[in-house]
């Protein structure tokens, strides 16, 4: 099907598309994203590399297993449902699912080693061919687990890898899932060698099994790792070159004095419904996790009619891959410098406040790293709709400061839209001005952009007394009777 389909490669210096597309989009049709299914996230260099084949995920019937190490009963519930949601968002169908409570995860097999007997069984039982662990595991437990179980074992930072593979459009978000996987298969690359090795012994079926055990197995993984480390390097580059474009852009969006607001929360909470309720953006939304990869701004206006822009982004998720952070780190920086974040929760879901501790952790580790103040946060919460009145009380009460939205119903967007313009920075040059009446445009101009507070006809033009941006306090100069920075 698509699996043979490369990514092709790009030099963002030499592709002047970057250059073009001053907003960037995320809106797509569904079946092209169908399409683009199980493209494999490895690009043509590294086409010959069969370890890394091997591990290019086909998830199909799948068995779940957790291990219950702290919290509640219903945490471990969520920790598994939210587990099965990514499994089947990945393309697999879930047969089964088994938590195992332990003190710690094993250090040799992640479950109990008894339990893996029994998870041997389950896993015969439902003819499962992958089985996927709730948590990161080192190398050796998934070789471990693999030669026990005898199917594919996979992990949960895997799987997060594998959904943003098949998601990811923009070349940046391409780039930066590439180089994820990459850094997440380096030190697993000796492990499934071996594995691999091991398999080729057997089929030689000699005593000695030397025939996949020696010199071209061992230097190939050699070969192999200097070509990623080569690729990652590039991708480095590549990914730099990207975030210059990217921070030309910003920097002329603040030069433009257009306050900036960033919308970020908890994967599936309902972020690009928002941005199409508040800007009739047109943005992909679907129940899926991690619909959104590339972040997608549109402009806005506040109730006075102040322009913003407003950033729809890729969401969080519990124990993101910390690969993920570091490769999208310009984009969430992006988030961070925001001017105000929006940051959006899902109403519905059984446990919001989690969702928002899982969505401030890894903000703040994100500002802490860049060295850049948190921007100013407004708590939103979405899907009211669905939550009934005894639930939405008990939302209140949860987060007494929020705004309750739904934006399928629309409920809650106007006053939405009223909160966020009182939290923007306010334009910050007051000053009052004298417009002959032949100058007509420059009225409108300080109406459209600015805050008039106060307008008097004169024999001799308006007399405007305004809150305005810089770039206009300058443009009103010449009509100018005061000015003062407030
Ligand atoms: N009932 C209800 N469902 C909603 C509301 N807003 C969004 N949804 C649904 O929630 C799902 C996710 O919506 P998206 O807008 O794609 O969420 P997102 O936060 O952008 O998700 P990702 O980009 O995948 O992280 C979709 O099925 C929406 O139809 C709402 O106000 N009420
Ligand atoms: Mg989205």
């Amino acid at each position: 099907m698509t699996e043979n389909i490369q990514s092709t490669e790009f030099d963002p210096e030499f592709d002047s598309s970057w250059e073009e597309e001053d907003f960037s989009t995320g809106d797509f049709e569904r079946a092209e994203r169908a399409a683009l299914r199980r493209v494999a996230g490895l690009s043509t260099e590294l086409e010959d590399i069969t370890e890394v084949e091997y591990r290019q995920l086909r998830l199909e019937r799948v068995v779940l297993v957790g291990v219950w190490t702290e919290g509640t009963a219903a945490d471990s519930d969520a920790s598994m449902a939210e587990l099965a949601r990514l499994a089947e968002t990945a393309g697999s169908e879930v047969l089964e699912g088994v938590v195992q409570r332990r003190d710690k995860p094993d250090a040799a097999t992640y479950i109990g080693s008894g339990k893996v007997s029994e998870l041997r069984d389950v896993v015969q039982a439902t003819g499962a061919d992958t089985v996927i662990c709730d948590g990161e595991l080192s190398p050796g437990q998934l070789r471990q687990l693999e030669e026990r179980l005898k199917v594919k074992v996979i992990d949960r930072t895997a799987l997060i890898l594998d959904i943003f593979a098949q998601h990811a459009r923009s070349k940046e978000g391409k780039a930066q899932v590439e180089l994820a996987q990459l850094q997440y298969l380096m030190p697993r690359l000796r492990g499934w060698g071996e594995t691999l090795s091991r398999q080729a012994g057997g089929r030689a079926g000699g005593g000695n099994g030397g025939v996949g055990l020696r010199g071209p197995g061992e230097t190939k993984i050699e070969t192999d790792r200097r070509r990623i480390r080569d690729r990652i390097s590039k991708l480095r580059r590549e990914l730099a070159a990207i975030k210059v474009i990217r921070e030309t852009k910003r920097s002329r969006r603040v030069a433009n004095e257009i306050p900036s607001v960033a919308i970020a929360g908890y994967t599936n909470a309902g972020k690009s419904s928002l941005l199409n309720a508040l800007t009739d953006a047109g943005v992909l939304v679907e129940d899926a996790l991690f619909a959104t990869l590339d972040p997608t701004t549109r402009r806005a206006l506040t109730p006075e009619g102040l322009p913003y822009t407003l950033t729809d982004t890729v969401g969080f998720v519990r124990h993101l891959p910390h690969q993920l952070v570091e490769a999208f780190r310009s984009t969430l920086e992006e988030v961070g410098q925001a001017d105000l974040l929006v940051h959006v929760v899902d109403g519905s879901d059984a446990m919001p406040e989690s969702q928002v501790k899982a969505v401030r952790e890894v903000l703040a580790e994100i500002n802490e790293e860049s060295g850049t103040p948190m921007p100013r946060e407004l708590l939103v919460v979405n899907k009211i709709d669905a939550v009934g009145d005894l639930g939405l009380a008990r939302l209140r009460h949860l987060f007494p400061d929020a705004s309750f939205v739904s934006a399928h119903s629309g409920l809650g967007i106007e006053e939405l839209k009223v909160r966020i313009a009182e939290l923007m920075p306010r334009p910050e040059v007051v000053v009052e001005a004298l417009v002959p009446y032949a100058r007509g445009e420059v009225v409108a101009r300080v109406h459209r952009d600015g805050e008039v507070l106060s307008e008097k006809h004169t024999e001799s033009g308006t007399l405007l007394s305004a809150r305005v941006r810089p770039d206009l306090a300058g443009l009103l100069e010449e009509f100018a009777t005061n000015g003062t920075p407030a």
